[in-house]
């Protein structure tokens, strides 16, 4: 038998939760929307979940955030998506990228609310990342827009974050709370911390996953 490490175990389990969901929403509608994450932890994750066996064709996938940086960047969370889960089968998925062809996401940002608004809302699964800063999606306790994101009901915002090298753009907590169901994707001992920190607190400022704790949110975590 072969070893399988922690990690991709967890990513294993949360592929067969997050397909069997997906399932269950298209007993009952036509489309299922998922909101991924990007970042290092979800690759062996997309690859688990594509080799899942689901009608693809009615699965729709967006991103909670991205880097306004090209798809073919190495640090695109879109390219990340087209090149780890929508392969095989799953390539059949619709992918709505969370970027245009404009200069900045402040010039963006209307026009992908537009792309995402078209979704099949609520959102099956959304799927939560986490920094050890605390951040969730492009929600850092340094954006300049934190307040708005947080509290807009707007889909999108574009973010400026000192602590980070490119402008980005986000989903807005309110657009990120419209799911049935919440996961939250974490690995290793400091974002373990990290997340007992924020359960132990109430200022979503200082660490916004604070934010999606009451969702429910279901947490998948490996050393
Ligand atoms: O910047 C980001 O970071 C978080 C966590 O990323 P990881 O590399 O520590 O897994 C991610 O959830 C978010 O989508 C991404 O844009």
């Amino acid at each position: 038998m072969t070893n399988v490490s922690p990690r991709e175990q967890l990513a294993r389990q949360l592929a067969e939760a997050v397909a069997e969901a997906l399932r269950a929403d298209l007993e009952h509608h036509d489309h299922a929307l998922l909101v991924v994450s990007g970042g290092s932890t979800p690759v062996p994750f997309f690859t688990a979940l594509a080799a899942c066996r689901l009608p693809w064709e009615r699965v729709q996938v967006t991103l909670a955030d991205e880097r306004w940086v090209g798809e073919t960047a190495d640090d695109s969370n879109a390219r990340l998506v087209r090149e780890h889960l929508l392969c095989g089968p799953a390539a059949a998925a619709t992918f709505a990228p969370l970027t245009s062809d404009h200069p900045t996401p402040e010039q963006g940002t209307e026009v992908v609310a537009e792309r995402i608004e078209a979704l099949a809302w609520p959102a099956s699964v959304v799927i939560l990342g986490m920094g050890g800063d605390g951040h969730t999606a492009s929600l850092f306790p340094d954006s300049r827009e934190l307040d708005l994101a947080l509290s807009t009901d707007a889909t999108t915002v574009a973010v400026r974050t000192p602590s980070q090298p490119q402008p980005r753009i986000t989903l807005s907590a309110e657009r990120l709370h419209q799911a049935r169901r919440h996961f939250l994707h974490i690995t290793g001992g400091d974002k373990r911390a990290v997340l007992a920190r924020a359960l132990a607190g109430d200022d979503v400022r200082e660490l916004p996953i604070r934010a999606f704790l009451a969702c429910p949110l279901a947490t998948y975590w490996a050393p």
